[in-house]
């Protein structure tokens, strides 16, 4: 299976149960596989024959930016389904790192993989 895929896109964006985190935006890091066939773009060389991850990548800090979930799971979640759906994507697998959040850990967050099948 080929894959495109975007690593550590860093985004803030209000994302937290407690009450400061309903305020104050924090960074979250995001890391996507998307299932590709890349051959008929290898062959065409054109951009319109594979998914634009420069378009993916506008996407999802327009959207995480402007996101204002309490959990990681929802915004993972949300994050698989505007991917999915908006982009004919058939798989894909999303981590989601909230660096920081928890005090001696450095990572903590979600991973899930999603299908087409799935929405
Ligand atoms: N499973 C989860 N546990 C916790 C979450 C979460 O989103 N999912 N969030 C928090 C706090 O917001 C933490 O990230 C900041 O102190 C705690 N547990």
């Amino acid at each position: 299976m080929d894959k495109i895929f975007l690593s550590a896109l860093s985004v803030e964006c209000i994302v937290g149960i407690w009450e400061w985190e309903r305020r104050v935006k924090q960074t979250v890091i995001i890391d996507i596989e998307m299932q590709a066939d890349i051959r008929k773009a290898a062959a065409t060389d054109r951009i319109e024959d594979t998914i634009d991850y420069k378009k993916v990548s506008k996407r999802l800090l327009s959207f995480v930016g402007e996101s204002q979930f309490h959990l990681v799971e929802t915004l993972t979640e949300e994050i698989a389904k505007v991917i999915v759906t908006e982009f004919g994507v058939q798989w894909v697998k999303v981590r989601l790192n909230k660096q920081g959040a928890i005090r001696g850990a450095r990572d903590v967050g979600i991973q899930i993989e999603r299908s087409a099948a799935d929405y």
